[in-house]
Formats: C-alpha cells, sequence, structure tokens
C-alpha cells in the first residue's frame, strides 16, 4: 500500500482526556463530530453566534458559547464554519482568545493552504478531515462503524499535534475505517478535485445531460428521473461496496457491454483534458482567489445559481416522485 493507513490500536483518546474541545460551528460536519465526540466520552462544548444552529445544539444538550467565550475556553478549537467564513472569524474572534499552546483544528486545508489563516507559531494546527459528508459522519458511528478520514499536521507547536488529532479521529469514529496521512495541501486539493469535478460538478452535470437527452428525445421526464438520477445510487452503492467489478457483475451482459463502449464516448480525452485545467486552476490558486471574491462580493453568482438549478426540470419532476416514496430519507 502507498500509504499509511492507521487504525483504533493506533490512536488513543487520551490524549484529549480532561481537555476542552470547542466546536466552532454546528452544521453538517459540526453536529456530526461535536455528538460523535461526546459520545465517546470527551469533553465538548460548542462556539456559534445566536440563531438556528445554536438553538439546534442546546436542543441536543450541548452548552453553547460565543465563539470568543467557546475558544477562550478551549484546549482544542475545531473549526467547522463554512469555509468562507473562517478567515473572518478567525481573525476576529477566535485568535485574540486563543489559548497559548492550544490545538487549532479543521476538516478542510482550504483556509490554512491559501494563506487566509495564519496560526501563532505555538499553535498547533492540524487537520482531521472525514472522507464523508457530515450526517454519515453521524450515522455510521451510530451504527458502530465510521468513515475514513485524513489528518495532517501543519504546525506542531506543542510537539503532540499528531497524537490529538489521532485522538480526535478516533473520537469521531474515522479509525474504525482507517485514516491516512496527509498534508495540507495534499488534502485541500484533491478535496477541491474530486467535489469539482467528479462528486459534486461531474456528477451533477452528467446527470443533468442525462435528464435533458432524454426528455429532448420525446421520453417522459418521470422515465428519466429514475433512469439516470434515482437509479445512479443504486449503481453507485454497489460500486461502492465491491469496486467497479463487482457492480458490473450485478448489471446484465448488455449494461456491461455498454458501459466498456459508450462510458469513453460520453466521458472522452476532452474531458479529462478539461479535469487537467480544472486541477491546474485548484493548484495555482485561481478558484481558491474566484471563490473568496465571490463571497466578498456577496455571492450573486451563488444566489443566482442556485436559483436557476432549483427550476431545472429535473428537481421539479424528482421532488414529485421523491414525494411517493416516503421511505427516502430528507
Ligand atoms: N459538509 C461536509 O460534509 C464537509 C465539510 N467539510 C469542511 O467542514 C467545514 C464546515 O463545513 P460544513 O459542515 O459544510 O458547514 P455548514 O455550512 O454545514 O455549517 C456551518 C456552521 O457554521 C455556523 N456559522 C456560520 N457563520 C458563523 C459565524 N459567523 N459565527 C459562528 N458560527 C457561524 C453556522 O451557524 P448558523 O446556523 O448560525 O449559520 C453553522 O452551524 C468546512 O471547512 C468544510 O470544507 C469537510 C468534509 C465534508
Ligand atoms: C464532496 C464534498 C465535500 O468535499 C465532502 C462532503 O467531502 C464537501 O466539501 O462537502
Ligand atoms: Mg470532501
Ligand atoms: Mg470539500
Amino acid at each position: 500500500m502507498a500509504v499509511k493507513l492507521f487504525h483504533e490500536k493506533d490512536a488513543d483518546l487520551g490524549a484529549l482526556q480532561n481537555k476542552t474541545i470547542a466546536v466552532i460551528g454546528y452544521g453538517s460536519q459540526g453536529h456530526a463530530q461535536a455528538q460523535n465526540l461526546r459520545d465517546s466520552g470527551l469533553q465538548v462544548i460548542i462556539g456559534l453566534r445566536e440563531g438556528k444552529s445554536a438553538q439546534a445544539a442546546r436542543n441536543d444538550g450541548f452548552e453553547v458559547f460565543p465563539v470568543a467565550e467557546a475558544v477562550s475556553k478551549a484546549d482544542v478549537v475545531q473549526i467547522l464554519m463554512p469555509d468562507e467564513t473562517q478567515a473572518r472569524v478567525y481573525r476576529e474572534e477566535i485568535e485574540p482568545n486563543l489559548k497559548k499552546g492550544a490545538a487549532l483544528m479543521f476538516s478542510h486545508g482550504f483556509n490554512v493552504h491559501f494563506g487566509q489563516i495564519v496560526a501563532p507559531k505555538d499553535a498547533d494546527v492540524l487537520l482531521v478531515a472525514p472522507k464523508s459528508p457530515g450526517h454519515m459522519v453521524r450515522r455510521t458511528y451510530v451504527e458502530g462503524f465510521g468513515v475514513p478520514g485524513l489528518i495532517a499536521i501543519h504546525q506542531n507547536g506543542t510537539g503532540k499535534a499528531f497524537e490529538i488529532g489521532m485522538a480526535y479521529a478516533k473520537g469521531i469514529g474515522c479509525t474504525r475505517a482507517g485514516v491516512i496521512e496527509t498534508s495540507f495541501r495534499e488534502e485541500t486539493e484533491t478535496d477541491l478535485f474530486g467535489e469539482q469535478a467528479v462528486l459534486c460538478g461531474g456528477a451533477t452535470a452528467l446527470v443533468k445531460a442525462g435528464f435533458e437527452t432524454l426528455v429532448e428525445g420525446g421520453y417522459a421526464p418521470e422515465m428519466a428521473y429514475f433512469e439516470v438520477l434515482h437509479e445512479l445510487k443504486l449503481i453507485v452503492d454497489m460500486m461502492y461496496e465491491g469496486g467497479l467489478a463487482s457492480m458490473r457483475s450485478s448489471i446484465s451482459n448488455t449494461a456491461e457491454y455498454g458501459d466498456y463502449v459508450t462510458g469513453p464516448r460520453v466521458v472522452t480525452d476532452e474531458t479529462k483534458k478539461a479535469m487537467k485545467a480544472v486541477l491546474t486552476d485548484i493548484q495555482t490558486g485561481k478558484f481558491a482567489r474566484d471563490f473568496i471574491l465571490e463571497n466578498q462580493s456577496g455571492n450573486a453568482f451563488m444566489t443566482a445559481t442556485r436559483r436557476i438549478e432549483a427550476e431545472h426540470p429535473i428537481e421539479v419532476v424528482g421532488a414529485q416522485l421523491r414525494g411517493l416514496m416516503h421511505w427516502i430519507k430528507k
């Protein structure tokens, strides 16, 4: 194996015993990591502004403090606010209140790697990044399993950053599945590439193009939805469980033959060229600069695009069809 994979036996929760962990933010990752850490016997408080998340955290039994106060009480500060908000809140509320020698943690390296957050030299700066949406981080932990994760140390102020990170990874359930040691650069660039080119951007563009092709070909939108979106999950579940060959062993020979001859006609050398350009934009900081500027200018593009996408016929018919399948969780 090209990388070292760490498991339960490589991590000791003792590194976090008698320490206060402040989880800043209680959204997708925040609620999941905070609840898993607490269920692992660790001491967790939440740092938030007043609002919907603060109420949710209180309802879940957590003590909630303004960010500055939570940070001042904490030995470990895990920043789980949106990436575009982190630098400002760090400057104004986190850095001035950070205890000497505290551990500053992230689940994505964006702000540290692109120089938006520069921590004091005596701090530990590390990331533990679950390779999973937050809600699955919680769901798998409760089921007794976990999602894989990454650990990276940017700064080892106390000399204990790795032990703290591994204990944290164990606390949220990642060592049950396996934790890979990486760098902030590698985590940031691969995560951005994966979500843009394959997992989110690539997958939604492929699904929409397939849906539009069928509907423009005269087929019913309901048929097109079941074919290219609903069934995608079932196919991806098989890839997740057994890899590509295992999925192909379950589909018909007709589908397998079509997979081999048609896949490369749709995802072509041109597509790979485009992927390489996407990776270059990530590596050179162009994507990061555009995303930061988008936020600083009030998110005009995001607001308009969210509206346009919500109006797409695949969303309209999808909402109707999912409404008939009560077992599909929102
Ligand atoms: N989403 C995911 O599954 C994954 C996310 N990550 C990383 O985890 C981090 C968190 O992302 P994610 O969980 O998606 O974030 P969310 O958008 O789901 O949650 C953001 C949280 O931050 C709070 N917040 C926003 N602004 C402020 C502020 N000014 N002061 C205090 N709290 C604030 C929000 O509270 P409020 O309700 O008040 O707005 C909310 O609780 C990011 O670095 C992301 O890249 C990594 C792996 C996967
Ligand atoms: C795939 C998107 C992701 O990177 C994730 C869930 O891992 C994110 O930033 O949300
Ligand atoms: Mg990710
Ligand atoms: Mg990501």
